[in-house]
């Protein structure tokens, strides 16, 4: 799974970038444009679950679920048409299964914004607009191609050909595909263009040092637009989890307690991305290690079995599943067996977050 960081030039997605992955890895700058070649780093989805399932079942290794971030360079006004970095980078975004939009909320009049004055509205209708005016030219492009195959009598052709054209209506009225509802033959018929309103997306705002909860009314904004166009939002002071980044320990517990953050607001962007793409977790947990794995929400046993290894899906003969709940109150695998807690399920079991799992599979 993998997140792709956007926004207007100079807005922080670096900085974001940098702090969500604990590295040094991206430049960051105060200048547009700073970021040419996309940077890439893996962040981990912190659950306390993990610590939880631990402290009964020790293993040697403990392994969060990961998503792969990309921080790509600034998009302007006129990238549709090769403005700015223009296509070449709208490109990165196709590739990506969620966006992470960063809108700068914070004032700082060191800092310069490429329109002139903070506005968080303002940014997201600039990308929005880019994003459709894009998905319109890949439609466009595919239009032509479908309607050739639909002539020669391709029944799949004709299908993609009438969602293109739906698809091409909603995008004309200025919506993103994120907003249409299709059923999931037409999905399947244009999953492979990459359309990039239809993905799901998170608001970062990149708020200012004294705002940490997001109260300035911008960013009350963001939330009622969010709340309106099907996007997550969540509140980070990009800087300033940059600096909590690169502290030991012991220096980040004190930082956090000084500017009164209960948890870095990293983790909560890891969350909200993950809530973003529609995924749970569930826990595989023996000695050598505990780990989370994440599967698409409403998923089989088969298919969450297939995020380990493909064979575990076409393999799979029944996974046996047991609750964090019975093992706080059991203790051990072995007493929550004895005590017929150990639930069998088969194929058409729909895998539920917190599950913690063995898979029974085919040699
Ligand atoms: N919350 C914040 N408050 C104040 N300054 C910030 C904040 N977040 C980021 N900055 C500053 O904004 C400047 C631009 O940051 P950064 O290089 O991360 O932007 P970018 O979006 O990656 O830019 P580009 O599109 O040019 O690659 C840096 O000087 C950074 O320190
Ligand atoms: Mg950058």
């Amino acid at each position: 799974m993998e997140a792709g960081i956007v926004g207007l030039p100079n807005v922080g997605k670096s900085t974001l970038f940098n702090a969500l992955t604990c590295s040094v890895a991206a430049q960051s700058a105060n200048y547009p444009f700073c970021t040419i070649e996309p940077n890439e780093g893996i962040v981990s989805v912190p659950d306390d679950r993990l610590k939880r399932i631990t402290e009964f079942i020790v293993p040697q290794k403990i392994i969060p679920a990961a998503l792969k971030l990309v921080d790509i360079a600034g998009i302007v006004k006129g990238a549709a048409e090769g403005e700015g970095l223009g296509n070449k980078f709208l490109s990165h975004i196709r590739q990506v299964d969620a966006i992470m939009q960063v809108v700068r909320c914070f004032e700082d009049p060191d800092v310069t914004h490429v329109a002139g004055n903070v506005d968080p509205i303002a940014d997201i209708d600039t990308i929005e607009t880019e994003l459709v005016l894009a998905d319109m030219q890949t439609l466009e492009n595919a239009l032509g191609k479908a309607q050739r195959s639909a002539r020669s009598g391709d029944k799949e052709a004709l299908l993609r050909v009438s969602v293109i054209e739906k698809c091409n209506a909603h995008l004309e009225s200025e919506q993103p595909l994120r907003t249409l509802t299709l059923n999931p033959a037409e999905s399947n018929a244009i999953s492979s263009y990459g359309l990039m309103t239809a993905k799901p997306i998170l608001y970062v705002a990149n708020v200012d040092e004294n705002d940490l909860e997001g109260k300035h009314p911008l960013v009350e904004k963001v939330r009622a637009h969010a709340a309106k166009s099907g996007a997550g939002v969540a509140c980070v002071c990009a800087k300033l989890e940059a600096e909590i980044a690169e502290l030991d320990e012991a220096d980040r517990a004190e930082m956090l307690a000084d500017v009164g953050l209960a948890e870095p607001s990293l983790n909560v962007i890891a969350r909200e991305t993950y809530r973003t793409l529609g995924l749970q977790s569930y826990f595989t947990a023996g000695e050598k290690e505990v780990r989370a794995w994440p599967f698409a929400i409403g998923s089989t046993a088969p298919q969450a079995a297939g995020v380990i290894h493909s064979d575990f899906e076409h393999k799979f003969i029944r996974a046996e599943i047991y609750s964090l709940a019975d093992l706080e109150e059991y203790k051990s695998e072995k007493e929550i067996r004895a005590a017929g807690k150990l639930r069998a399920e088969g194929k058409a079991y729909i895998m539920q977050d917190g599950d913690i799992c063995h898979f029974l599979i085919n040699p």
